[in-house]
């Protein structure tokens, strides 16, 4: 329980309208889970205006309703506070309910395009061998050292995130690394969290169906640099080209990573090899279990911050050495007959691009690769083609198929993909629109040695279709697959 008075501190407040020394239970912006004693906070979405949900709100007894535009009658046993912006608001109420929880905390967030689950996860594993008890927040699954919570967003917005983080604070935990979306970012889920340090790994063509443009993307991922306070640190990854604007206009003081630069992290890639990574980091080799050259620019991510945040660089490396990577990223089974299943959650161009790269450059000659993608439906439709011609400039055979296709008719956004086909590779594609199908064609099509990349869902454990979640594992569809198959 928290006082009104006490909450809205930070909050920019256009005027008040009834007490303000009352208690407040619990914060929601959602109308549907307002109980009495709660505060409602009207937020202005993609969908709705919670601004119209202010009538049920106050029928559920709401103590008190934040809003940019007041209701022309106001209930005179509930307090109204008119706010410049709501989902900001929401944020700075949020954490001070909470008792700012981040602020106790050794709180890294990392934003880019790719690698955010796979450097928190590295970050987290790391911090554990070191002796801490740390939180995760990722795409994948939040956590309290070994207990899992399950996530449903990238970044949770900002009432469970502050909830997450104060469970944290109560659990022990003294560092917490936590994805930050674009999404975040321009919903103010973090407004009023106090971070020690942020990563930038890259940025590439994604989310423009959100964003519009890919200038505000940029910005977006920007608006985090700008918002760290002078004591944190900002990581920047030197060889992306954006990395420079990132930190423009930051107060944190800036580090720099780099595979191709002579930077503060710099590291070299001496081999790799689908054994794993041979680097070297800040002079000293090391042989990483990751693969890939993306993964070396995750792992010298991950090292920075643990060197920026005092830990002994050499054991820090010789930890990193030992972890594997998050599930769902460049996770692979090697059948009977040899043949290598690469489930990856490459979903945008870049990501795909540089998987089948790493492919390309491990494989031996005589081994075909096969790739299966789809793309998500209600999201960014420029990325189809692109996937499409990417996926069929790095592999001898292609497998157009589903992902998620939400809202969409699955057969449309084939077609999207479709179009990115160049005529010369009409021969190598195939379009399968049922994804367990076109898992099987792949293992048929497989032959001993050959290499599967079943790409886009990675660890995610459902397909999700007209609003249903269905099961579906791509590492176990493919395992059982090549099980009855024989191969
Ligand atoms: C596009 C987007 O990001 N949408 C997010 C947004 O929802 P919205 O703007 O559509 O909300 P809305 O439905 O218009 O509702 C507006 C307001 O009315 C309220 N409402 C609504 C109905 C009602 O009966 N009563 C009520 O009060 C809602 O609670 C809300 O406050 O705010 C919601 C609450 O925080 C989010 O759950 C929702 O995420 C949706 C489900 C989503 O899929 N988001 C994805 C795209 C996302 O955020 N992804 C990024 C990662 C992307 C990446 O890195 O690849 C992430 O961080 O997860
Ligand atoms: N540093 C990197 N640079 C480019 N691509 C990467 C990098 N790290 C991982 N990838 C590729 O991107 C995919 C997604 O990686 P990861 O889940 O770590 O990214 P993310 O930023 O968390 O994605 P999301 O936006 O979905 O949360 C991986 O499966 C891999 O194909
Ligand atoms: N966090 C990303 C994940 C996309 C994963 C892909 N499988 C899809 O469904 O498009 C998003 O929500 O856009
Ligand atoms: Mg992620």
């Amino acid at each position: 329980m928290q006082l009104l008075q006490n909450i809205l501190q930070n909050v920019n407040v256009l005027s008040t309208h009834g007490p303000l020394d009352v208690a407040v239970q619990g914060i929601t912006f959602d109308s549907r889970q307002v109980r009495e004693g709660v505060l409602f906070v009207a937020v202005r979405g993609v969908q709705a205006d919670g601004h119209t949900f202010i009538p049920k709100a106050e029928e559920a007894r709401a103590v008190a309703i934040v809003c940019e535009e007041l209701p022309q009658e106001l209930n005179p046993s509930i307090t109204y506070v008119q706010v410049k912006n709501s989902s900001e608001a929401l944020g700075y109420l949020a954490a001070a309910f909470y008792g700012n929880p981040s602020a106790k905390l050794k709180l890294i967030g990392v934003t880019g395009t790719n690698g955010k689950t796979t450097s928190v996860t590295l970050l987290h594993k790391l911090f554990r061998e070191l002796g801490y008890h740390v939180g995760l927040i990722s795409t994948v699954q939040n956590q309290i050292d070994e207990e899992v919570i399950p996530s449903t967003h990238t970044t949770p917005d900002a009432v469970k995130l502050n909830e997450l983080l104060a469970q944290m604070v109560k659990a022990g935990c003294t560092h917490v690394f936590m994805e930050v979306s674009s999404h975040a970012m321009v919903q103010h889920r973090v407004v009023g969290i106090t971070f020690a340090g942020g990563v930038f790994t890259n940025i590439t063509h994604d989310h423009l169906d959100y964003h519009g443009t890919f200038d505000e993307y940029i910005k977006a991922k920007k608006s985090f640099f700008d918002m760290l306070p002078k004591n944190a640190f900002a990581l920047i990854n030197a060889d992306d080209k954006r990395g420079p604007v990132m930190v423009q206009n930051t107060k944190a003081s800036t580090h720099f990573y780099a595979l191709r630069k002579a930077v503060e992290f710099k590291g070299r890639i001496i081999d790799n090899t689908i054994q794993g990574l041979h680097l070297e980091v800040d002079g000293q080799e090391i042989w990483a279990k990751l693969i890939g050259t993306f993964n070396a620019y995750n792992l010298l991510a991950a090292y920075g911050v643990a060197v920026l945040l005092g830990e002994e660089p050499t054991e820090a490396l010789t930890v990193l050495s030992s972890l594997n990577s998050a599930a769902g990223r460049f996770d692979y089974i090697v059948s009977e007959s040899q043949i290598t299943g690469i489930v990856d959650y490459a979903h945008t161009p870049d990501a795909l691009e540089n998987v089948l790269n790493t492919i390309q450059q491990i494989r031996n000659p005589n081994q075909k690769v096969i790739t299966l993608v789809g793309c998500g439906g209600n999201r960014d439709v420029a990325k189809r083609p692109l996937m499409a011609d990417i996926a069929c400039r790095l592999s001898d055979k292609v497998i157009l198929t589903s992902d998620n296709p939400r809202f969409e008719e699955p057969q449309a956004i084939l077609e999207d993909m479709q179009k990115g086909v160049k005529p010369l590779d009409y021969k190598k594609t195939l379009s399968v629109l049922d994804r367990k199908e076109a898992i099987k064609t792949a293992c048929m099509l497989a032959e001993p040695n050959d290499i599967i990349l079943i790409a886009g869902k990675g660890h995610e454990t459902y397909q999700e279709i007209k609003g249903v979640k269905y099961d579906f594992d791509d590492k176990q569809v493919l395992r059982e697959l090549m099980q009855q198959l024989g191969k």
